[in-house]
């Protein structure tokens, strides 16, 4: 697997966030975006997701060589940031089942015991959203984002909201990622580059 950003360029109205950015990753690696606040990270990780279009450029998303149509991407990505919402009047389970269902995804059930047991969320399946803390609900976005074992996993602030315990969880879920697909992160903190075996810089 491959994706390939093409001279990307975003304009909103006169404002230029993006100029020019250009790379490629392959599966067995990954790539961090950085840069200031407001700099343009969640912009270019929409872009690359396609759930928003580039003014200019071209974001291409390679299988065995072959070019994969966007509207099958969401196939092969899992996403997990701050804009993307749970739905909070329903459980866990519901999101879960919700998300599955998007998918077209079977036999899920002992995967996700399993990710609810290491993200610590075991027992809770049946508790509505609004009643999650924040750190849980972002828990239980990497648990949406993967269950579909994604060949790229997106994560913007990979940190968010999470204690040093789900910071553990979720490096040890990002650095085994990487060793066999593509990892994208979104992020401010030195550490987390640590991560990344490229450095994209958005921004002045
Ligand atoms: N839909 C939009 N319409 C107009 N301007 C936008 C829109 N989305 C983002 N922007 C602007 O584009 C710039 C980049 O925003 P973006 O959210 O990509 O930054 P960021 O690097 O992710 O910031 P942060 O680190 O604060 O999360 C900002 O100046 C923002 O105001």
């Amino acid at each position: 697997m491959e994706l390939i950003a093409e001279k990307i360029v975003k304009r909103f109205g006169n404002f230029l966030v993006l100029r020019n950015i250009s790379f490629q990753v392959k599966s067995g690696s990954s790539i961090a975006i950085t840069g200031a606040n407001g700099s343009g990270k969640t912009t270019l990780v929409k872009i690359l997701c396609n759930l928003m279009a580039p003014t200019r450029g071209k974001v291409i998303y390679r299988n065995n060589g072959n070019v994969i149509e966007r509207g099958e991407i969401y196939r092969y990505i899992g996403l997990v940031g701050p804009y993307l919402q749970l739905y909070q009047e329903l459980t866990a389970q519901e999101n879960i089942d919700f998300f599955a269902r998007m998918r077209n995804l079977k036999n899920y059930s002992e995967k996700i015991r399993k990710m609810m047991e290491l993200f610590k969320l075991a027992g809770r399946e049946d508790d509505p959203v609004k009643t999650y803390s924040s750190g849980m609900q972002q828990r239980l976005k990497y648990i949406c984002a993967l269950m579909h074992d994604p060949e790229i996993l997106f994560v913007d602030e990979p940190r968010s909201n999470l204690d040093q315990e789900g910071i553990q969880a979720v490096y040890r879920i990002l650095e085994e990622h990487k060793k066999e697909k593509i990892l994208v992160i979104s992020t401010n903190d030195q550490d987390d580059l640590l991560l990344a075996d490229q450095i994209i810089k958005v921004g002045n």
